[in-house]
């Protein structure tokens, strides 16, 4: 059985999720919970080879959606599930909705063979061998493409999926507002285009509404 908590940030590039998810694992912390980050793809030395492939190598889509997945297996089993066996909090950057958002919606990846490759991959971990393993809460920072586009050109130099046209992202925006329909109470949708002190107060009160942190964390 999982004792541990899964917490995954999703949203399209320039979102916010990288600059909020330390804070989180801070008031875990406090909370006297021993918190984990990590992301994908990557977050083991396997995945993280095929993440560098994956953000700089010409690729077609099923090479793509292949590669994530391989990537995803590696780190549910070296780093993700031993945690949760353990008890500890994961706060992963990304998981398999940015497949369905990414792969499927940008892409035009046929979502009923992500769904499949979805259950190969999360299924048999030795958690539960039945269930596939799924994050128990995805905080999903939502925000315009256009907004999302003016953050990144200011903060780094594009990878091969920031460098899309904006076309694309609304393709993956689109794709994530699908999967959050489909996905019901386990997506948070938090409001990524306001001031960072309101995403990290709304993110804190999604995570103490649901009880696993003291509600004056989320007023911190
Ligand atoms: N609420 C916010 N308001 C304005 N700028 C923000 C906000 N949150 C993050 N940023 C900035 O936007 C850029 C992208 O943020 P980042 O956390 O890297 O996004 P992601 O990890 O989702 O790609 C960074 O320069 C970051 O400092
Ligand atoms: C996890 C995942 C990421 N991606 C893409 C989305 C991102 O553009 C890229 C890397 O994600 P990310 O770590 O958010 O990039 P950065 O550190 O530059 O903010 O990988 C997919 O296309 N499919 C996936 O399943």
């Amino acid at each position: 059985m999982t004792t541990g908590l899964f917490i995954t940030f999703e949203g399209i590039d320039g979102a916010g999720k990288s600059s909020h998810i330390d804070a989180l694992a801070r008031a875990f912390a406090q909370a006297g919970r021993t918190a984990l980050v990590t992301r994908e793809p990557g977050g083991t030395p396997l995945a993280e080879k095929l993440r560098e492939l994956l953000l700089h190598d010409a690729m077609d889509a099923l090479t793509e959606t292949l590669l994530v997945f391989a990537a995803r297996r590696d780190h549910l089993a070296q780093v993700i599930v031993p945690a949760l066996a353990r008890g500890e909090v994961v706060l992963c950057d990304r998981f398999t909705d940015a497949t369905f958002a990414y792969q499927g919606g940008g892409r035009g990846f046929d979502w009923q063979v992500l769904s499949q490759m979805e259950q190969l991959a999360q299924t048999g971990l030795g958690l539960e061998p039945d269930l596939m393993l799924n994050p128990q809460l995805t905080l999903w920072f939502d925000l315009p493409p256009e907004l999302a586009a003016r953050r990144l050109a200011a903060a780094r130099a594009p990878d091969r999926f920031e460098a899309q046209p904006l076309e694309f992202f609304t393709r993956v925006a689109q794709g994530y507002a699908r999967r959050a329909a489909e996905a019901g109470p386990r997506f948070a949708r938090i409001d990524a285009d306001r001031a960072r002190e309101h995403v990290a107060a709304q993110m804190l009160a999604e995570v103490a509404e649901r009880g696993w942190l003291p509600a004056q964390g989320a007023a911190a």
